[in-house]
């Protein structure tokens, strides 16, 4: 396939938390940084902004390539295709500094599924462990790495994580918890709502797949591009948020979703999403603190090796410095 006609779906996930030394972080709000420097941060990851919605504890911003988020204390930057996040980090903690208050990096997670084409990446994205030195370089500290590696597909996702000597005591914590669903080979039939062959819009796409049912009462910001591609940031009034996004090409059709809701169970979700989109693949990653009403779901995770059609293979988890995490890789069966 020539390279004009492929398009990485997977991101490159970026996730940033800010503190204070006096451990006052009601003095800090990366909303404060003006939009326009944002814009500047995007020019830097080689995307930008195509739509925008808030509430009183997040800023959404659907971009050119994915998405991000920035509430009071947390950055998320998840962009796909060619683009170039780790490029904007020294800007952005340049204006961290002159605009929030804060004075602190809390904890950073850089994470990414293996690119289908990695070659056809910029430079330090070719390979994961470029990407961890210069992250290193930047943050002058020594990274964590995890690699999980399916034991029975070709999958693998790569993770850096800085743990800062200094450690925010549990009592400042928030419940904080992330869920992705990584999915690749996806069903053409369900791909195709998500052209402006099939759907005339974004909000048709949204309600015509079943995404607006999969965690009901968000505010939704979605989009569909021409001819094909979509992307969604739904968000909740107490500061949860969902994003989806989609390749639909046949291919190398790829979705992601993503979202902070807490559960006490993720299984029946995780079906949802896995019924809508009707993967052949997927992996599944899992973050909690401790303060996370959903932090026994590793264990839940562990035994669910059989999800509808989908058979676990591969299912590790670990500890981080605030979170502990399970990766998991599912496949149809039989494959
Ligand atoms: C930005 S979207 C969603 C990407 C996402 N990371 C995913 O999960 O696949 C990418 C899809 O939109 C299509 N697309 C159409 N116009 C685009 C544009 N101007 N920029 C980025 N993608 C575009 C791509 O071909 C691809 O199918």
């Amino acid at each position: 396939m020539a390279a004009d006609d492929f398009f990485e779906g997977a991101e490159k996930l970026l996730e940033i938390w800010f503190g204070h030394q006096d451990g006052k972080v009601e003095n800090g709000d990366l909303r404060k940084i003006p939009r326009e420097k944002y814009e500047n941060l995007l020019k830097a990851a080689c995307c930008e902004v195509i739509s925008y919605t808030s509430n009183d504890e997040i800023d959404a911003y659907v971009l050119s390539e994915s998405s991000m988020f920035v509430t009071k204390r947390r950055f998320i930057l998840k962009t796909c295709g060619t683009t170039t996040p780790i490029e904007c980090i020294k800007l952005f903690l340049l204006y961290v500094n002159e605009f929030t208050g804060f004075d602190e990096v809390e904890d950073v997670f850089y994470s990414r599924k293996n690119f289908e084409r990695p070659e056809l990446q910029k430079d330090t994205y070719r390979n994961f462990k470029l990407e961890i030195q210069t992250l290193d370089i930047i943050f002058k500290g020594t990274g964590v790495v995890r690699c999980m590696c399916s034991s029975k597909t070709n999958d693998s996702w790569y993770l850096y994580a800085l743990q800062p000597v200094k450690c925010f005591s549990n009592e400042k914590q928030s419940p904080d918890q992330t869920l992705e669903v990584l999915m690749t080979q996806l069903d053409p039939n369900i791909m195709q709502i998500f052209t402006k062959e099939q759907s005339a819009n974004a909000i048709q796409a949204t309600q015509n797949s079943g995404i607006s049912e999969l965690l009901p009462n968000m505010k939704i910001d979605d989009f569909l591009f021409d001819p094909c591609g979509y992307s969604m940031n739904g968000i909740g009034n107490e500061g949860q948020y969902m994003t989806i996004h989609i390749t639909p090409q046949q291919e190398f059709s790829y979705v992601s979703f993503e979202t902070n809701v807490p559960q006490s169970s993720y299984k029946e979700l995780i079906s949802k999403v896995l019924k809508t989109f009707q993967p052949e693949k997927c992996v599944l990653t899992l973050f909690t603190n401790e303060k996370s009403p959903s932090k026994a779901n590793h264990k839940e995770l562990k035994y669910l090796t059989q999800l509808g059609e989908w058979q676990q293979d591969t299912n590790k988890t670990c500890s981080l410095k605030n979170h502990d995490l399970t990766v998991s890789f599912y496949s149809k069966y039989p494959s």
